[in-house]
């Protein structure tokens, strides 16, 4: 066992009397072993996502429910069956209850009930029918040939004859074009299911047409006169609008059975859980490979909000299977692995909350298409692609280009609620907003997205139904947008002026403007103009191959290049820089890249002349380019911490060719070959003693038999902090400590390391010197983002949302300090995911809580607990052990109170 695991089996031990989390003090004192060693395994434990860190003073770590990231096989194989692919009925799964009742409706003797759902969009409505028809075949309720007959009233909703023609049949000259006899839908459903999509789009006369149907089994061909027709049909309506107001009240008694379906952020986190292993699992099937998920990703698509719901959820799915698919191929790698590169924007967005500024960068193949409706044999495609680019001789780059491209063409139709637009925006003011976009000059066709439209679409509507526009102040920016967008913008104020009569305030325009200006053409509002990136090379087309190159890589032309031959004198390069930094400053300078250092001199001169501030670095290599092109996208970059930050970046590869900074701190492992036993000294000193000393290397070096001095034994001594010597033969080499081999290996010997690393230690981080009191406001981000790093199956933001709320009333009864509060609320949130773990999996850990211990507590604190513990089981679908709220009364007290 390594010291890591043993501090992480102690904080284990240690937490199941100290709920709240303990200290590092604590957990040495228990290991015998000093704080500061054990902090740093504590620390290294949270990276490693083993332990979580809790906010607030003292700093006090518990340890991470992990199991499921660990024990459950990350890697799915096609070949594996897919789960369940019914709703998830999984124990307080939502969709359980809800399965069961549509299935009495559909069952009820004789003909089944009409059944109503209703829901957002893509909550599964048509999921749901699918699945009520193949459980009413399964059981004989239908036969296995009965007919099942989805029809979608927004589709005809424009022509009212036309949908009901369809839907009921028309007699031959029932009206205009009506040239044939012709039966509907109901009857071709006869004898088994007919689903109803958007049905509140059904005309009134349809409605009631509908109805009568329902009441007695009857309907007439449009036009018919004669004698009823009957039809025997099970009968499903869906509507995404709430029923009461969208339906006529006659029709709407009709419907016997009413249900709604909850959207994906009040479902619980097992409902999620098993949808995304089943999406996973399809996508390995179509893409007939082993596909294998990061913890980050699978985090991120357990908590991102999805408005789109189920739907969204599978789409988002499809999207980033398709983009690892790709960086697959390109890599001709074994297995697709999702990355957090691949995620669609929004799922990671809830990654990116809890980075740093820099963490948000990206990455470098962020590829185009934001959500998508893949077509089954996409991947399939893409691979016939890939072959066929290979054999007309495209190099790796353009290969992935053009593949990108296909992958954006294949995936171009966005997500439902956007394609959508016409039902959820009124179809007259989506009409304008095209129409207005098509003339301007020159057209903003690219800005003709369906979610951008839709975006505005809803935006205007906004303002129409609240009738007036507020004033916002102009954008200070506004007069550096595009000409087209700002034309596009006042025409559309004018037109929805006559048609709306609602008059645009000044600022409105200019938003509108911003909102159809292309990517990049202005900056954002409050944001500044991305850095430019410029490299200058020697040579006919190094500073331009590099450039295409790395503009490729990311997907937009973000490096300007500019090549110099040998053969130009030295005012011409002058000149030709002079040109191409005027010409591609943005307004917020340019970094110049160059391949020697003698140009920044040119920089300088430059940046004299023309007031545009340059900033060089020189020794241009690839990754160089690469990496200040991406870092260029990055929001609110300036030009010196551009500068700064690819400087720093590129610091370390050319470290890596001459060896370590001299700052950092040394092991050497010897032997006589240098490979043998130092190779394994070096591994295993990488695997149990580094993780917590990050800043420490090792390396194996040979020493000459006779114990001669070894040049490079001397050279990392004279160069770097030489910590120890390890290994077989003992070297000559004055004041640095020798670790026989031997003796590493003994129970002690690992400790006498550390203690030696311990010693000679560079200063230890302010981090933990400078305690600053945690405030209430600060509670919900901090549990949010706490549980984010390791619960599992709980969404954290749901439960904090419900904390939130729940706390903001109880807090005057349990008046706690604001650190025990976030305390608490971390514990809860990792109990709900343990006790969830359980559910999942049907392991039954016994829970080791110091609730043999609890005292009765505050029968104040215990009502307090109750009601909050009510709320979230409401909420969340979950029933708590009765000795939860107990528990947490007791630990809402001081220490001494337990
Ligand atoms: N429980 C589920 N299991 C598997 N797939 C599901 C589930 N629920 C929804 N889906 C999938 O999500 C997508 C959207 O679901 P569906 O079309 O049924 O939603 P909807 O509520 O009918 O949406 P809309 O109102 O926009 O028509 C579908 O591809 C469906 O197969």
């Amino acid at each position: 066992m390594t010291q890591l695991d043993r501090v992480e089996e102690v904080l284990h031990s240690l937490t199941r009397d100290h709920p709240l989390g303990v200290t590092a003090q604590e957990t040495a004192d228990r290991l015998g072993l000093n704080r500061s060693t054990v902090s740093r395994y504590l620390n290294t434990l949270t990276r490693q996502g083993r332990a979580v860190k809790k906010p607030g003073r003292p700093v006090c770590y518990l340890p991470a429910i992990r199991r499921p990231l660990r024990d459950e096989p990350s890697i799915i194989h096609p070949e594996e069956p897919v789960p369940e692919e019914e709703f998830p009925s999984v124990a307080g799964g939502s969709l359980g209850p809800i399965l069961q009742e549509a299935m009495a409706a559909v069952m009820y003797p004789p003909n089944g009930l009409p059944l109503l759902l209703h829901g957002e969009t893509g909550v599964g409505k048509s999921h749901l029918a699918q699945t009520l028809f193949r459980l009413a075949c399964k059981q004989g309720r239908l036969t296995s040939d009965a007919p099942r007959i989805s029809f979608n009233c927004a589709e005809y909703a424009h022509n009212p004859d036309l949908l009901m023609g369809q839907l009921f049949g028309v007699k031959k000259g029932a009206y205009t074009g009506a040239s044939s006899d012709r039966p509907g839908l109901v009857e071709r459903a006869a004898g088994g299911m007919l689903f109803l999509d958007e049905i509140h789009r059904l005309p009134p006369a349809g409605q009631e047409m509908l109805f009568h149907l329902m009441d007695r089994g009857r309907y007439r061909r449009l036009g018919e006169t004669e004698a009823e027709r009957t039809v025997s049909l099970i009968l499903i309506g869906a509507t995404t609008e709430d029923p009461k107001s969208a339906l006529l009240p006659t029709l709407l008694r009709r419907f016997a059975v009413r249900l709604a379906l909850p959207p994906l952020r009040e479902r619980t986190s097992e409902e999620r859980e098993s949808l995304l292993r089943l999406f996973l699992h399809r996508e390995s099937k179509a893409m007939g490979t082993a596909l294998s998920i990061t913890p980050e990703c699978r985090r991120a698509f357990l908590t991102y909000e999805c408005p789109g719901n189920t739907g969204q959820l599978k789409s988002d799915i499809q999207t980033a299977c398709a983009r690892a698919f790709l960086r697959r191929l390109h890599r001709r790698e074994e297995e697709v692995t999702l990355l957090r590169e691949d995620l669609p924007d929004t799922a990671a967005a809830a990654l990116r909350e809890y980075q740093t500024p820099e963490e948000t960068k990206p990455g470098p193949n962020s590829y185009p298409s934001p959500e998508i409706s893949r077509p089954s044999n996409l991947y399939e495609t893409l691979i016939r692609r890939e072959r066929e680019l290979d054999e007309r001789g495209f190099s790796p780059y353009e290969k992935i280009r053009q593949l990108q491209e296909e992958l954006a063409r294949e995936t171009e139709k966005p997500y439902k609620p956007w394609k959508e637009e016409d039902r959820l925006i009124d179809d007259s003011l989506m009409k304008l907003i095209r129409e207005t976009i098509a003339e301007t000059t020159p057209p903003l066709q690219g800005q003709a997205a369906p979610h951008l439209l839709a975006a505005l679409g809803l935006h205007l509507q906004a303002l129409i139904k609240g009738d007036r526009s507020p004033d916002h102040p102009p954008l200070p920016l506004a007069d550096k947008l595009p000409s087209a967008s700002r034309q596009a913008a006042c025409l559309l104020a004018d037109r929805v002026k006559k048609r709306f009569s609602i008059t645009l305030s000044d600022g409105e325009v200019d938003l509108i403007a911003l909102l159809l200006s292309p990517r990049n053409s202005a900056p954002a509002f409050g944001e500044e103009a991305p850095v430019s990136v410029l490299v200058a090379a020697h040579g006919e087309s190094a500073a331009r191959s590099m450039a295409e190159v790395a503009n490729a890589l990311l997907g937009e032309e973000r490096v300007h290049s500019v090549d110099m031959p040998l053969t130009h004198p030295p005012d011409a390069a002058f000149k030709r820089i002079r040109e191409k930094v005027s010409g591609v400053n943005r307004g917020s300078g340019v970094l110049m890249l160059t391949d020697i250092g003698s140009l920044t001199t040119i920089g300088e001169a430059v940046s004299r002349e023309t007031g545009i501030p340059i900033e060089t670095l020189s020794d241009v290599s690839l990754s160089m380019v690469i990496d200040a092109g991406r870092k260029s996208l990055l929001p609110g970059r300036s030009l010196a911490s551009l500068t700064e930050a690819v400087r720093r970046s590129s610091r370390p590869e050319k470290e890596k060719e001459q060896g370590l900074p001299d700052s950092h701190r040394v092991i050497a492992t010897v032997c006589l070959t240098g490979e043998g036993a130092a190779l394994t000294l070096e591994n295993w000193i990488r695997e149990r003693i580094l993780p917590a000393h990050p800043d420490v290397r090792v390396r194996s070096v040979s020493l000459e038999p006779g114990n001669s001095p070894s040049p490079l034994l001397e050279h990392l001594a004279d160069r770097y902090r030489l910590v120890a010597v390890i290994g077989t033969v003992a070297p000559q080499l004055n004041g640095i400590p020798f670790i026989p081999a031997w003796e590493l290996l003994q129970p002690e010997g690992p400790a006498r390391l550390e203690r030696l690393l311990e010693t000679t230690r560079p200063d230890p981080s302010p981090e933990e010197e400078t305690p600053q009191p945690i405030q209430v406001g600060e509670i919900t981000s901090l549990a949010e983002a706490g549980l984010s790093e390791t619960a599992v199956h709980l969404n954290p933001r749901l439960f904090c949302r419900i904390m939130e709320e729940a706390m903001t009333e109880e807090r005057p009864f349990l008046s706690l300090d604001p650190d025990r509060e976030l305390g608490l609320w971390i514990h809860l949130g990792l109990q709900i995911d343990q006790i969830l773990q359980e559910r999942i999996t049907g392991e039954n850990h016994i829970r080791e809580t110091p609730s043999g211990k609890i005292k009765e507590g505050d029968s104040r604190h215990r009502e307090a607990w109750y009601r909050i513990l009510d709320r979230l089981s409401e909420r969340l679908s979950f029933v708590f052990p009765p000795e939860i709220a107990a528990e947490l009364a007791c630990l809402s007290h001081t220490p001494q109170n337990c």
